[in-house]
């Protein structure tokens, strides 16, 4: 069994080329970092590890890497002869990888079985945005592709902070690990994968991921960068911020409750565990990394927006929710571009404006006006 996976950074390699390894595939990784796939090509094993309580070391063997943007030819041919194809490069650049995927479909035998394709990103319907790429991309031939493939969306959660340059392809991540799968799209034959979860309906798992875990540990990041910290353990030490934390979480787990008719108790230990997972220390996680391109994170659709824009037309509470985005107008990164760009806008737009542009609420939305004041905050 052959998986190609696109992204051999920290959860191409961390999670997802992990699991797919334990699963019993060989991994093909894929990525446009010339250094990082040198590195991968020339070595026979990488290791895993898990750090935190109960964490252990686990090694990863039978690999290869391909340089995707020299070796289009090779990447066909792996995807043509593949099983499963994943991605984590993030949200915005699937669109980059569509043509190639498009290509190595259209090459398959005729008779092949299906190909799974699966984005593993933070975002509802990455998978989704995948398959309409790549039907783009095949152009007349876009039948094809439903005929080749099967689209399924999945949901993710492993924290994996940046690495260490020194510690070569080796990566550091934490012990818990979660990948959910919808399983409708493969008809009753999902793949063989130990690690993760099959599910029939995966909306509300990636609401409750997104909304919670991503929502939290944005909210430890910008108010953390705010507050003059480092790093997240750090950030999340300081009580002021847990205390935003804490508060933001409680109004989007109402909403995960109401929405999805979750048991409030399995909700409440849901974030509790998350909490916990944010305050791990060896974890060397920094709030530079996890508030990453502010304009995305305050997007309609991302952690912030999509759940206080909820909140707000069922008639339920933002404030903490509102207080959070006030913080993230202030992560000013120069090494972050769309930082620049948040700042830049900041100035040169008026506070209407500027929510109409990043959030993408229309003027008469009832959470517009608590943005438009927290925008026009000194
Ligand atoms: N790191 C984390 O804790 C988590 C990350 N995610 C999601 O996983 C995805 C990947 O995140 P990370 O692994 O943290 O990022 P990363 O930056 O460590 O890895 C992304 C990799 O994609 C590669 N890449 C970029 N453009 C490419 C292209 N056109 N073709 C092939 N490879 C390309 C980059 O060179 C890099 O190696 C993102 O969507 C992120 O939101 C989800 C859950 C947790
Ligand atoms: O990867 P994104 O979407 O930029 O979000 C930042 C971080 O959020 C988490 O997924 C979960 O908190 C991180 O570990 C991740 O890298």
């Amino acid at each position: 069994m052959k998986a190609v996976h696109f992204g051999a950074g920290n959860i191409g390699r961390g999670f997802i080329g992990l699991l797919l390894h334990e699963a019993g595939y060989e991994v093909v990784f894929a990525d446009v970092n010339a250094d990082l796939i040198d590195a991968i090509g020339s070595a026979d094993s990488y290791d895993v590890h898990e750090v935190g309580e109960g964490g252990r070391t686990k090694t990863v063997t039978g690999f290869r890497a391909i340089n995707s943007s020299v070796d289009e030819d090779a990447l066909v041919r792996e995807i043509a002869t593949a099983d499963i194809v994943t991605t984590a490069i993030g949200p915005n650049v699937l669109r980059f990888v569509a043509p190639v995927i498009a290509k190595g479909l259209l090459a398959r035998e005729p008779d092949a079985s299906r190909l799974a394709v699966m984005a593993c990103e933070n975002a509802i319907s990455a998978t989704d945005i995948l398959a309409a790429e790549i039907r783009s991309a095949a152009g007349e031939r876009s039948s094809d592709v439903d005929a080749r493939a099967v689209f399924a969306n999945t949901a993710v959660d492993r924290i994996v902070p940046g690495q260490d340059p020194s510690a070569g392809i080796d990566v550091t991540v934490e012990t818990f690990c979660e990948w959910v799968i919808e399983s409708g799209p493969f008809a009753g034959s999902v793949p063989e994968i130990p690690g993760a979860t099959f599910v029939d309906a995966l909306g509300p798992y990636i609401e409750r991921k997104l909304y919670t875990v991503n929502t939290g540990h944005a909210t430890a990041a910008y108010a953390g960068f705010a507050a003059g910290h480092g790093r997240i353990a750090e950030s999340f030490a300081d009580p002021a911020v847990r205390d935003l934390v804490e508060r933001v979480l409680r109004e989007t787990s109402a909403l995960l409750v109401a929405k999805h008719e979750l048991d409030p108790s399995q909700q409440d230990a849901y974030r509790e565990k998350i909490l916990a997972r944010f305050a791990n220390d060896a974890l060397p996680d920094t709030v530079v990394r996890v508030g990453r391109q502010p304009l995305r994170k305050l997007s309609r659709n991302e952690r912030f927006i999509g759940p206080a824009a909820q909140l707000a037309e069922r008639g339920m509470l933002t404030d903490d929710l509102v207080e959070a985005v006030g913080l993230a107008l202030r992560f000013d990164v120069e090494e972050d571009p769309e930082s620049v760009e948040l700042q830049k806008l900041r100035r040169e737009t008026t506070p209407a404006e500027f929510v109409g542009k990043v959030t993408g609420l229309p003027a008469d939305h009832p959470l517009t006006p608590s943005l438009v004041q927290v925008v026009s905050a000194p």
